[in-house]
């Protein structure tokens, strides 16, 4: 009887790359001083024996960082042991355990180059598994339900925090130090209780199956940087990064990616010399930039990132460039993933 059950389980790969979710304190009072990834993969998933109720599961450590520290190799490791175990047979989803900080770079960089129907669900935690009230547990539980789960196929990467099923591409980190951390301007998915999944909207943003990108033809990312716009900002950043070799240089602007007066003129220079000029918002509920709203962006060559916040621009702009240089296409992209 319990190998009938196996069989009708789903087989669900978690890989595990560090963070909180990984992490331990001294203290069960220590919610917020410890150490992110320091538990291995099998540890994690002895810790959780109802996992073995709603899939198969096996662990995979890939790497065991803090998710600040992800470089775009790190990036192109993991999305390529994704795309292999996606090509598996015997795999029906992947896991992703991660850190909170660039959790939503990762979520959205699976979401653009994976070309699979498979889900896919990043996951993170607020507290280490050593605090009270630690949250870790009922997250991977619920994103191993969701990955596990046939409901969860062609809605592209998703990710699974505070029981809310999110879109990869949508959400953020919006506070770091309240469980509920991640939200999405247009809103979660679903949500995951119980193991279970319900479900009320659809992605509308091109992703996975329906992405020109694919992880297998994608040898190396370009440099792409991010500078802030405040009051009183110099010109400096910009120049400098693009003096160290930035192919795009993202603007995270102030309210509709508006730029001082203090930097165009550097921008446009910056433009004629070859480098992107890519406006986005940091307004923190999630920003909305439309082109020649607040700059003249048709005559100035330059794109804007719609309501993708800096560091989602980034990682398209990054994916988008192994493809094109062309600041209308570039543009395209932008407003169709
Ligand atoms: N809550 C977290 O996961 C943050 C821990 C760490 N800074 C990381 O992103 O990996």
């Amino acid at each position: 009887k319990e190998a009938e059950t196996q069989q009708k389980l789903s087989n669900v790969v978690i890989l595990a790359t560090g963070g909180t979710i990984a992490g331990a304190g001294a203290s069960a009072a220590n919610s917020a001083t410890y150490q992110a990834a320091k538990v291995g993969i099998e540890q994690l998933i002895a810790g959780i024996p109802e996992l073995s109720q709603v899939a198969n599961v096996r662990g995979e450590q890939v790497m065991q960082i803090a998710s600040e520290s992800i470089t775009n190799e790190n990036l192109l490791q993991l999305g390529r042991r994704v795309a292999e175990l996606a090509d598996s047979k015997d795999v029906d989803g992947i896991v992703i355990t991660h850190g909170t900080d660039t959790l939503e770079e990762t979520a959205y960089f699976l979401n653009l180059v994976e070309k699979t129907d498979k889900p896919i669900v990043v996951v993170g935690s607020m507290r280490p598994g050593t605090a009270m009230s630690a949250d870790g547990m009922l997250n991977l539980y619920n994103a191993v339900s969701v990955a596990g789960n046939k409901s969860s196929r062609g809605k592209g990467v998703l990710v699974t925090m505070n029981d809310e099923i999110q879109s990869g591409r949508d959400v953020s980190k919006m506070i770091n130090i309240k469980t509920e951390a991640f939200k999405s301007p247009w809103g979660p998915l679903g949500m995951v209780v119980e193991g279970k999944s319900y479900w009320f909207r659809l992605p509308a943003k091109r992703h996975t199956m329906d992405s020109e990108f694919d992880i297998k033809n994608i040898k190396s990312l370009p440099d792409v940087e991010i500078a802030y716009g405040y009051g009183n900002v110099s010109d400096t950043a910009y120049k400098a990064l693009a003096q160290s070799g930035a192919k795009a240089i993202i603007h995270a602007g102030t309210g509709n990616g508006s730029v001082s007066s203090r930097v165009v003129p550097a921008l446009q220079e910056l433009r004629k010399n070859g480098v992107q000029i890519i406006r986005s918002s940091h307004v923190n509920a999630g920003g909305f930039v439309l082109r020649n709203a607040e700059q003249p962006d048709d005559k100035n060559d330059w794109v804007v990132a719609h309501d993708l916040n800096p560091q989602k621009a980034r990682i398209l702009a990054m994916v988008a460039l192994t493809k094109t240089q062309d600041s209308k296409e570039l543009q395209r992209m932008f407003w169709e993933y």
